[in-house]
């Protein structure tokens, strides 16, 4: 498969030697610098950039018919504007919040477990997401893709950044040295306390969740997410 990197950093570095490890070819490393683009050369496209420059780069990728895979996170509120295009031009399209399988079975584990608590309102919950210092957006995606499971599934109606006013689910964002991505969730009462947490222990996870994105991909068209990828039901 000829895969198309957008955005050349730590993600796009991982995913270059993870797609080469499985016998795929780089024929292109795209950044802020890159003055054109020849679609030709590509059968997909990995979107790891910059969250002020996601949506640009998926736009051009559907407009020339590429399979677009995308892991950058805080563009969302463009989210649906992505879903239009990839509809309008029949393209494929995949945005995930987290391609690691470990946090893709974190998101079931943590909507089964909203389901269980959603009628014990004495249970406070909590949410934390640790990552490393570099790291331009807060909360993380992968945060609010959990915020949003547990509102789906409960009583809450809204998340708030460190903040748990008009009943809302705070999440907490805590930058620490190169720390990979660290999500905790916390039920808690007076009398006891439940913790699920997934913790990565590199980039690794993130990096064959999207080339494995992107092997799937090929030959499909539609949206999709990493529920479809890993057939989790
Ligand atoms: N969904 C997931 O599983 C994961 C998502 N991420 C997200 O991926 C994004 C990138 O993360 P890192 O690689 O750690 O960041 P990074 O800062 O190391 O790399 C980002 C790269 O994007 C490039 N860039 C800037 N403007 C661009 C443009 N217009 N087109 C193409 N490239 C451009 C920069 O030159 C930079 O090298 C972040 O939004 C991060 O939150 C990170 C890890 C996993
Ligand atoms: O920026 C990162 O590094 C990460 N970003 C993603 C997020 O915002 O959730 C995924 C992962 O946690 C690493």
């Amino acid at each position: 498969m000829r895969i198309a990197l957008f955005g050349y950093g730590k993600m796009g570095q991982m995913i270059e030697q993870i797609a080469l490890s499985r016998g795929h070819e780089i024929v292109a490393k795209i950044d802020e610098n890159t003055n054109q683009i020849d679609f030709t050369t590509m059968d997909v496209a990995i979107d790891f950039s910059m969250p002020e420059a996601a949506f640009g780069n998926i736009t051009k990728c559907l407009n020339h018919n590429i399979p677009i895979i995308c892991g950058t996170t805080g563009w969302l509120d463009k989210y649906n504007e992505a879903i239009e295009l990839c509809n309008s031009k029949k393209g494929a399209f995949i945005y995930a919040s987290n391609f690691s399988l470990g946090v893709n079975i974190f998101f079931e584990l943590n909507n089964y477990l909203a389901k269980m608590m959603k009628n014990l309102p004495e249970y406070k919950v909590s949410l934390e997401e640790i990552h490393h210092t570099q790291k331009l957006d807060a909360p993380s995606g992968t945060a609010i893709t959990l915020a949003e499971g547990v509102i789906a599934n409960s009583e809450y109606n809204e998340w708030k950044l460190e903040d748990d006013s008009d009943g809302a689910l705070s999440i907490t964002s805590k930058r620490i040295g190169n720390t990979p991505g660290t999500h905790t969730l916390l039920y808690e009462n007076e009398v006891d306390s439940i913790e699920i947490k997934h913790t990565a222990h590199n980039r690794e996870g993130f990096a064959l969740g999207a080339v494995t994105a992107a092997e799937w991909i090929i030959g499909k068209r539609g949206v999709f997410s990493m529920r479809d990828v890993l057939n989790l039901g």
